[in-house]
Formats: structure tokens, sequence, C-alpha cells
């Protein structure tokens, strides 16, 4: 079973879009979105998957229940059989912190594999969980958003070295820092050190949900990828269709 977030009050979050973000930018894509996460980013644009009223037990795999009025549960088949129902050969996994449902991920994947043949999966992830044994070689690419202090989450369960020296030495992983000011980029320089990651494997994206500030912050960050010799991401569905849920 698994524990997706909705759009309106009982669909599940399954939405055929473009990857707005990072490495497959513009790919038309799939968009499967779970719900719950670990941590709690002050600037979280997907808060409704986690923050419920008076009950955020973290998740664990394999829990059965459907509390919220921002989740729904649905079986690993008929989640593959809505993605496999729809156009794009691609698939993105993201949340909430998708890999808190690694082994449910794990079959709804290889279901979704048996329907349509070679698909390619990439997630998004936080980067402290590691993906479960089962999902992790059903994976083409890692999208490994490590969270900096301005996401207001303690550094111990943020960033867990063992965990990141792993996504450094997988050739699947990029990673893609959220920045909100110049001075973030102390803290990015010194993780990318830390881990000898190449800089090519490196994306900067601006805080922001909507295209002002993002577009204000982008002035400022593409000169400091240019210098660093990073690559800068946009959020191109939010220029294109706003903070909306299913997009
Ligand atoms: C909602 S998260 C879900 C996946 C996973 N929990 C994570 O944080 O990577 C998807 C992506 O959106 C980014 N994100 C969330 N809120 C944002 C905001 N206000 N501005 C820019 N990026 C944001 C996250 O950093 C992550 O890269
Ligand atoms: N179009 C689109 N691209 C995305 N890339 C990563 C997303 C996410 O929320 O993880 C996302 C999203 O929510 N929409
Ligand atoms: S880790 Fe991802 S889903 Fe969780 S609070 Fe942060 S941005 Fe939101
Ligand atoms: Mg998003």
């Amino acid at each position: 079973m698994l524990t997706l977030a909705t759009t309106t009050p009982s669909e599940p979050e399954i939405f055929a879009s473009l990857q707005g973000e990072g490495a497959s930018v513009g790919k038309p894509s799939t968009f499967v979105r779970l719900s719950r996460c670990n941590l709690a980013c002050h600037w979280c644009d997907t808060a409704y998957t986690w923050r419920f009223s008076g009950d955020n037990r973290p998740h664990t795999d394999g829990l059965d229940f459907a509390r919220e009025a921002n989740q729904v549960k649905l079986e690993e088949a008929e989640v593959a059989q809505m993605v496999a129902a729809l156009k794009p050969d691609r698939l993105v996994l993201t949340g909430g912190e998708p890999l808190l449902q690694g082994a449910a991920l794990a079959r709804m994947v290889a279901a979704l594999k048996e329907l349509r043949g070679e698909f390619h999966v990439e997630i998004e992830t936080n980067g402290s969980v590691a993906p479960h044994p089962a999902l992790d070689p059903l994976i083409d690419q890692f999208n490994v958003s490590p969270k900096l202090a301005h996401s207001g989450n303690p550094a111990s369960l943020a960033l867990i070295p063992e965990r990141l020296a792993a996504y450094a030495a997988d050739p699947r992983a990029f990673f893609k820092f959220v920045i909100a000011e110049r001075s973030d980029i102390e803290e990015v320089l010194g993780l990318v050190a830390a881990h000898s990651i190449l800089p090519s494997r490196v994306f900067l994206m601006p805080e922001g949900r909507d295209s002002a500030t993002l577009r204000a912050r982008a002035r400022w960050l593409g000169d400091l990828c240019a210098e660093h010799g990073f690559n800068f991401t946009d959020r191109l569905h939010i220029h294109l269709w706003g903070d909306t849920r299913g997009t």
C-alpha cells in the first residue's frame, strides 16, 4: 500500500507534466507525489504532504491507515496502472519524502515496468534517507536536495554525512541546493568539498514559489553559478503554471 498526497480532496496527486527542475528540466514526465516527510523545511512548497493537524508522527513503511484529508491510500498495482495510462515514459517520484515508502515504491515501479516496459525513473529526495534495497536498482536518477541551515531543520537530521557520501559516490545522483541568500553558497561549498562532488553534478536553484521571487534571485544566483562552475536551475513549472497542485 502506498500513501499519496492529493490534489482535490480525494484525487491522488499523479499527473503528467514537464520536469521543472534540475538535470532533466523540460522533459515530459509523470509525477507521483507521496505523503509524509522526515524533515520540516520552513519554506516547503508541499507542506500539505506532511504538516497534519494534531498528528505529526513520522511515517514508517507499511502502515495502512489513512488519517488526514490530504492523504489517500492506494494499492501499488493501482498506482502503476494510473501511471501507465499517462503519456510520458519518464516517472518522477516525489513528495513529501518518497524514500520513506521505499519497499512499496519498489513494488509499484516493478509493476509499472511490467505494464509499459522500460521507463526512466527519477527520485526527488532530501538526501537523508537510504533507498530501500529493492528500490535502489530500479532507479535511474537521484535528484538529491540536501537541506541547508535556512531550511530550519537540525543539521543532525538533514545532513547525514554517511548518506551524503553514498550519494556522492553514486554516478546516478545529482545535487540540487535551494538557495535563498548569496551567503548560502558557503554551506554548499563546504558540502561539495567534504564529499568531493564535481561541480558539474551540482545545481543551484532559487528558493521561491512565484515567478517574481525566482527571477529576482536568479539575477545573482546565475552569477554565483558561473563563478563556481555549478549548474543553474530555474523552477520551470512555477513560471508556467504557478504554485499549483498537480503541475
Ligand atoms: C517538495 S520536495 C520533495 C522531495 C524531497 N522531500 C526533497 O526535499 O528533495 C521537491 C523539491 O522542491 C524543492 N522545494 C520545496 N520548496 C521549495 C521552495 N519554496 N523553493 C524552492 N524549492 C523548493 C525541494 O528542495 C526539492 O528539491
Ligand atoms: N513540474 C514539476 N517539476 C518538478 N520537479 C520536482 C518537483 C517536485 O515537487 O519534486 C516538481 C513539481 O512539483 N512539478
Ligand atoms: S524535505 Fe522536501 S518535502 Fe520535506 S519539508 Fe523539505 S522540501 Fe518539503
Ligand atoms: Mg514541487
